[in-house]
């Protein structure tokens, strides 16, 4: 669905990415990861089609994205863009509506149903006549996500359509400002869309949700991919020194089939032989 060949990008004088390429294919969940600066914003902004001037190559199902038409960029997929400021007293509704203005600018049936179908998914329907400006952080990031899911869905209902090879869902950050409800009730529909075929690639900072969710993981250093694969592979604690300059521990969870990252905070961890052990492995 997604293959991006050794792109690279320059804004202003700086080299922002390195000959960046990676692959990913339809009803994967991705998280991009790497510290602040790493590129992962820019390298989503890329793929989203928002930097023309790269060098290299992004097919989206077959498509070249420089020969895509705007619209049917749009139509493909859709960006939760991290910092949004939209400081008109909109009401929700309409921020969410939006979302399918990709269609054209008429609102027919199907799409106020999608649209209601959007905002009870994100669980903000009870806020559907509030000013947007109004909104706390973690609302306004569930409005953002309703909106995109708004773009991105052909029906009224999660389920009801095969969107392999059809649509991509980039995420930066999606999580940001949201309590821990809602931070499973987003990661959960961004399975959930996986499961119907859309490509999502996110862009996470928190180790455990990355770990709970990821299915392939891309770590970026300096602009440049240091390390893809499984969350087991990629969460080493060298791979993690190395691009986060922090020792941690990685650790079995002890009910989950996935990784625990502790970072050398927690005082005396490193003395426990157990823990070493397992870091040496
Ligand atoms: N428009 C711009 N002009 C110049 N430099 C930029 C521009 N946008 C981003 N950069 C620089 O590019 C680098 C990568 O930025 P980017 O936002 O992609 O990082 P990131 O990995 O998403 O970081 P964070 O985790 O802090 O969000 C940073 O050094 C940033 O300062």
């Amino acid at each position: 669905m997604l293959r991006v060949k050794d792109i690279s990008l320059t804004l202003g004088k700086t080299g922002i990415l390195n000959k960046v390429s990676l692959e990913a294919g339809a009803g994967e969940l991705c998280v991009i990861m790497g510290a602040n600066g790493a590129g992962k914003s820019s390298l989503l902004k890329v793929i989203a089609g928002e930097y023309a001037h790269y060098r290299g190559s992004v097919n989206i199902a077959g498509n070249e994205l420089r020969n895509m038409p705007v619209a049917e960029q749009a139509r493909t997929r859709a960006v939760l863009s991290q910092q949004l400021s939209l400081n008109q007293p909109f009401p929700v509704i309409d921020v969410v509506s939006m979302g399918r203005f990709v269609y054209g600018s008429y609102l027919s049936v199907p799409d106020k149903e999608i649209i209601t179908c959007a905002l009870k998914t994100m669980q903000v329907y009870n806020l559907k006549d509030r000013a947007y400006p109004t909104l706390s952080g973690g609302q306004k990031q569930r409005v953002q996500m309703a909106r995109v899911l708004a773009q991105l869905l052909e029906e009224p209902d999660l389920y009801a359509a095969n969107y392999a090879g059809k649509k991509m869902l980039l995420l930066d950050e999606p999580v940001t400002g949201m309590d821990i409800l809602h931070q499973q009730l987003a990661l959960q529909l961004a399975t959930t869309l996986a499961a119907q075929g859309v490509l999502v690639i996110a862009v996470l900072h928190d180790f455990q949700l990355a770990a709970a969710y990821a299915r392939r993981l891309f770590l970026l250093k300096d602009g440049s991919l240091y390390a893809t694969g499984s969350v087991e592979e990629v969460f080493t604690p060298q791979h993690i020194k190395h691009c986060f300059g922090v020792d941690v521990a990685v650790l079995q969870h002890p009910h989950c089939n996935y990784p625990l990252v502790v970072s050398a905070a927690a005082a005396g961890l490193f003395q426990s032989p157990a823990v070493m052990a397992i870091n040496e492995l």
